[in-house]
């Protein structure tokens, strides 16, 4: 077997690059976020039909033992092995018939035997199922051939989990899985997370919904409809999709509702050093506070973070593929922060398909597909030639990002790169 080539640290590669002042590293701005935020208060009960992607505020613990009684894992014939004595083959007696969901009204004694199907609870005395395929069945008696070993097709009660146990650790988002693992037990009701009210911010006069005309100069919006998918998710409520104008006395306002109304502004362009870029003042005019502006990455460089007025912000840039690897890898972090979810996605390390030529400089995250694995088990990545910041439609056939480290300007095909699966949403 070949071992993968060890890693000796994980991370952009930026700490060790002279980057620009201003910057900060991609971790040291994903250590901001968690330090500078906490999961917002309240919980619900949800009933467990509609808990589906919420978060759980609490562990969920099993009613009962599971199964909840010695049950049969077959069609067939209950009996007591130990009355079978001698050598076979023995003739039983079937006096009783014991479907799914109801109980037998005797027990069984001595060469006795109950028909019985799949799921129905073992009657009393009975310590085996014989399936219906080993058995000769004549009139209302049975033969059978070959002693049944105590226990045999019988699902024991609690063999599953007994009472009392925890199945779910509090932080967990609730798919179809850990929805089946609530049912098992017996949990017709989860303490959830209320959902996180998220407000949506897209600057840019020159933006225009696909639905409507566009003039000449303007281009059609696209953040907006892939951050609302973004953003649309059980354990979230978007309170408010807007489109802000490049003034900062109007970005002000529509600022202040929406952090009144909001635990997590979202905001997307309008935060480079341009005349026409007004986010940040308008927030500082609100009298909110900057951690962070400025990321050592490409695309995605002008991110910025911070709070007012009691609500996170998070600043995305304009262009659309900037947004979107930002949101992927500050906005789910940020998200799973606040909203108390654990176990968020987690790098992983993958071989590169083909050399990549490229400007060193800012750790570079690259949409990458994963097809396959290499003679030696590792899985391997193809991408794009270069990255564009303004091109989103390599999006959905990408599986994730791959790591550009910030001083490299060639990587031959077949080197070990961090990859960062895409969230679901
Ligand atoms: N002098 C400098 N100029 C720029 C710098 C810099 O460091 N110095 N950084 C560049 C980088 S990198 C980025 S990224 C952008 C980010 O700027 P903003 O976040 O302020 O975004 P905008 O200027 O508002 O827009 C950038 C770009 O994206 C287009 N855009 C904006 N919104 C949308 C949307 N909803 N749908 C589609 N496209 C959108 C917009 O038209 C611009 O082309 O700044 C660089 N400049
Ligand atoms: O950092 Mo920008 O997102 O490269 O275009």
């Amino acid at each position: 077997m070949t071992i993968l080539q060890p890693v000796t640290r994980s991370g952009c590669g930026c700490e060790g690059h002279d980057v620009a002042k201003k910057l900060i590293t991609i971790d040291a701005a994903l250590a901001l976020i968690a330090d500078r935020t906490a999961v917002v208060d309240g919980a619900e009960d949800i009933p467990l039909d509609r808990a589906l992607g919420r978060i759980l505020a609490g562990p969920v613990t099993s009613r009962f033992m599971s199964p909840p009684f010695d049950n049969a894992a077959m069609d067939g014939f209950a009996l007591a092995s130990a009355a079978l004595s001698g050598d076979g083959p023995w003739t039983l007696d079937v006096v009783t018939r014991v479907p799914a969901g109801q109980t037998s009204a005797v027990p069984l004694f001595g060469l006795q035997a109950a028909r019985i199907f799949t799921g129905a609870k073992v009657p009393e005395g009975a310590d085996a199922v014989v399936m219906q395929e080993d058995v000769k069945l004549t009139g209302s008696t049975i033969r059978i051939d070959q002693r049944p070993k105590p226990g045999l097709n019988i699902r024991h009660a609690g063999s599953e989990m007994g009472a009392g146990v925890t199945v779910l650790d509090q932080g967990r988002r609730l798919d179809a899985r850990a929805i089946a693992a609530c049912a098992a037990a017996g949990a017709g009701s989860i303490p959830a997370r209320r959902r996180l009210r998220v407000a949506l911010l897209v600057t840019g006069d020159e933006i225009r919904a696909a639905s409507a005309g566009r003039a000449d100069a303007q281009i059609w919006d696209i953040n907006t409809p892939m951050l609302s998918a973004a953003l649309t998710q059980p354990h979230l409520d978007l309170v408010a999709v807007e489109q802000g104008l490049d003034s900062r006395d109007g970005l002000f306002l529509q600022l202040a509702e929406m952090t009144a109304c909001a635990d997590l502004v979202i905001t997307t362009g309008g935060i480079s050093v341009g005349e026409e870029d007004h986010v940040k003042p308008a927030l500082l005019a609100l009298g909110g506070d900057i951690h962070f502006s400025g990321v050592a990455l490409k695309p995605g460089k002008p991110v910025s973070f911070g709070c007012v007025r009691g609500s996170t912000w998070l600043g995305l840039p304009g262009n659309p593929l900037s947004a979107f690897v930002t949101w992927q890898l500050f906005g789910t972090a940020l998200v799973a922060r606040l909203t108390g979810e654990a176990g968020q996605a987690a790098r992983r390390h993958v071989v590169t398909g083909a050399n990549i030529s490229r400007k060193a400089g800012r750790c570079e995250l690259r949409p990458a597909i994963c097809t396959g694995f290499d003679g030696h088990g590792r899985e391997v990545v193809t991408f794009d030639a270069e990255t564009h910041s303004a091109h989103v439609c390599a999006l959905p056939d990408s599986d994730g990002l791959i790591f550009l480290p910030a001083g490299c300007d060639f990587l031959p095909a077949g080197a070990l790169v961090e990859f960062q699966p895409f969230c679901r949403t």
